[in-house]
């Protein structure tokens, strides 16, 4: 029951209460959960027959931190954007961004706090760029500076060409940047909400980011028609 389109340089927030789908959602458009009906497709790829591609397009960061321990801060960057396909080139300056410069670019993960582990993996996706970002609860262990960081990430990746999704309880933290608040329950869309200051055709109708093709997932039996 989840309809659903974003737009390139749109911030896309998706709120509702534990257990209303938003991470089912997330990892759905990251082309890791098969949809069990319906329709979908991310950045042009259908998400019924080619999934698995999309999973190269995308970034995710999730509840935990995918690092491996033993490995330092910036060799796993290095290792996950080697994964991606993505410009190793970047690495210095994504960890700069993230505050991860320095003495603690050479620590192994395992010894990194859950709020740094989490600077990792926002790292990775500020290094590869890509173009459908996908956040779960991502201001969740950070810090006040770390917050702020994650806010300025997600308005760089959207004003980028970037469609941003972002799962959050933090409304009053998200909704400010949001080009659509969609609310979720029981694993469908319960309201879809342009926030104020919206204007007809959203952040995805500028200049960037135009020949990207638009998220678009269509809710199985039982949803909503596609509007
Ligand atoms: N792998 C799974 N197999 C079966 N059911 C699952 C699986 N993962 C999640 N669910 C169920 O799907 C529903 C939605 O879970 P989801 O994690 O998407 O919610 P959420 O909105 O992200 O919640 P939260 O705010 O707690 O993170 C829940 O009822 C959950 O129990």
């Amino acid at each position: 029951g989840v309809d659903l389109v974003a737009e390139p340089g749109e911030v896309v927030v998706l709120a509702g209460a534990n257990g209303a789908g938003k991470t089912s959602v997330l990892r759905v458009l990251a082309g890791l959960l098969p949809l069990s009906g319906g329709e979908g497709q991310v950045l042009g790829v259908d998400l019924r027959s080619d999934r698995r591609q999309v999973r190269h397009l995308v970034g995710m960061v999730g509840h935990a931190a995918a690092l491996y321990d033993e490995l330092t801060v910036e060799e796993n960057v290095r290792f996950a954007l080697r994964a991606a396909r993505g410009d190793l080139g970047r690495v210095g300056l994504a960890l700069e961004v993230v505050g991860l410069g320095g003495r603690l670019r050479r620590t192994p993960a395992g010894r990194l706090s859950a709020g740094q582990r989490r600077r990792v993996d926002l790292a990775v996706l500020v290094a590869r760029r890509p173009a459908l970002w996908l956040l779960d609860e991502p201001h969740a262990s950070l810090d006040q500076a770390g917050r702020a960081l994650v806010d300025r990430v997600i308005k760089d990746a959207a004003a980028g060409g970037a469609t941003v999704v972002v799962a959050s309880h933090e409304l009053s933290t998200v909704v400010p940047m949001a080009d659509q608040v969609v609310t979720l329950g029981g694993g469908r869309v319960l309201e879809v909400w342009r926030p104020e200051g919206w204007a007809e055709g959203g952040a995805g109708a500028t200049s960037q980011g135009q020949d990207e093709a638009p998220v678009v997932v269509a809710g199985g039996p039982g949803g909503r028609d596609v509007a």
